[in-house]
């Protein structure tokens, strides 16, 4: 689904990515794998059209990714960042405002799916809330609650257990582990655990990403 050819990035002289090459497959769950500071959030923001390298292709299905609209791009392939900035509003508001957009005009909200979500991350009293009244964790539960409701081809996470307890790392895990079966989920982690649930691993370090 995704392939990176040759991509580079260096940031006020600073090399971050020199020459990453790897193919990935329509699913499975990814493990992007660093120390912090490697580049993992770089090369995440990079696939989702968020930063440019400076050198090197990306292509999605085929098709270099700057050759599609980029609204319907991120439609397609959705990233959730470590801390996402949700504003400011009621929390339901804040889960049904992508699907305000044209560019998921085609997406239909699927009320059953949003409570078995919510029940699932242990977030059923937040739909009342502001988002400024819910944690990092719980946050960050939202963002991925939202989504998982666009049902996208293609997941970008950044470190979605960070902010987690142990149970609800496993569940998050158990959870991506099995949506990855029809979906790409690529995802950094710092907990070993994903080891027994990940389906390849893209490593960098020193720079240099290596897939297994
Ligand atoms: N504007 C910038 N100028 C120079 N260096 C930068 C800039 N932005 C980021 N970096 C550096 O790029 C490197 C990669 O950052 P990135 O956020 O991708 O790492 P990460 O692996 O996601 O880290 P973490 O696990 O801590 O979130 C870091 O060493 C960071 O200091």
């Amino acid at each position: 689904m995704f392939e990176l050819k040759h991509v580079s990035m260096e940031k006020n002289g600073k090399k971050i990515i020199e020459n990453a090459t790897f193919k990935l497959e329509y699913s499975g769950l990814v493990w992007l794998k660093g120390a912090s500071g490697s580049g993992k959030s770089t090369i995440l923001r990079i696939m989702c059209a968020l930063e440019k390298p400076s050198s090197g292709e990306i292509f999605y299905k085929g098709v270099s990714i700057y050759e599609f609209n980029i609204p319907e791009f991120r439609s397609k392939c959705i990233y959730v960042p470590q801390m996402p900035i949700l504003g400011q509003m009621n929390v339901m508001d804040c889960i049904r405002l992508p699907f305000s957009f044209k560019s998921n005009a085609n997406k239909i909200f699927d009320d059953k799916k949003l409570n078995d979500l919510l029940e699932y991350f242990e977030l059923q009293d937040a739909t009342e809330k502001n988002i400024n009244q819910l944690s990092g964790g719980e946050k960050l539960r939202i963002a991925i609650i939202r989504a998982l409701l666009l049902d996208p081809e293609c997941l970008l996470l950044d470190e979605p257990t960070s902010a987690l307890d142990a149970k609800m790392e496993q569940k998050t895990l158990q959870l991506l582990k099995s949506l990855s079966e029809k979906k790409l989920i690529v995802s950094s982690f710092h907990t070993e655990s994903i080891k027994e649930f990940c389906t390849q691993k893209i490593e960098i370090k020193d720079r240099y990403a290596i897939a297994s």
